[in-house]
C-alpha cells in the first residue's frame, strides 16, 4: 500500500533541506536540518531535529511534528504537519512552524515567536 513515510531527504521553497532517519516502531525519528535562512546574523550550521509521526501501519498520510534546536542561535523551531501523497506517488509535507527566539526579558516575550507555513518535497 502506498504510504507516506518521513525517512529520507526533503527540501522546501526557501532552499532549506532536512534528512530524516528511519522512523522507529513508535513513530519516533531524528534527523538533521540545514536551514537556508535565519532571523539572526549568525553563520548557519546544520542542526539536529527530533520528532514523531503517526505510525503508517494505521495511517497512509500521517501527521507529524518535530523540533529543531538550532546549533548557531539560541532559538528553537517546532514544525507540525501532514505527509500527503498524490495519485502518482509524489509526497509533499505541508507544515506550519513556530520559531521562538530567546529574548532578554518577559517584556519582550510578545515579539519572540514567529509563525509560518512551509511545504517540503523529496530531493
Ligand atoms: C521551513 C521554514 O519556513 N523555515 C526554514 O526552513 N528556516 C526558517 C527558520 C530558521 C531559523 C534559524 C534559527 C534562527 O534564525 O534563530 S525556521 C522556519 C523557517
Amino acid at each position: 500500500a502506498r504510504k507516506c513515510v518521513l525517512s529520507g531527504l526533503w527540501k522546501n521553497e526557501l532552499g532549506s533541506n532536512m534528512t530524516i532517519s528511519a522512523v522507529n516502531t513508535d513513530g519516533g525519528f531524528t534527523g538533521l536540518y540545514h536551514t537556508a535562512v535565519t532571523a539572526t546574523d549568525k553563520h548557519i550550521r546544520v542542526s539536529p531535529l527530533k520528532g514523531s509521526q503517526k505510525p503508517t501501519n494505521q495511517r497512509k498520510q500521517p501527521t507529524f511534528g518535530f523540533t529543531v534546536s538550532w546549533t548557531f542561535s539560541n532559538s528553537m523551531t517546532v514544525f507540525v504537519g501532514q505527509c500527503f501523497m498524490d495519485d502518482k506517488g509524489k509526497e509533499t509535507l505541508k507544515t506550519m512552524w513556530l520559531l521562538r527566539e530567546e529574548v532578554s526579558s518577559p517584556g519582550a516575550d510578545w515579539k519572540a515567536t514567529r509563525v509560518g507555513t512551509n511545504i517540503f518535497t523529496r530531493i
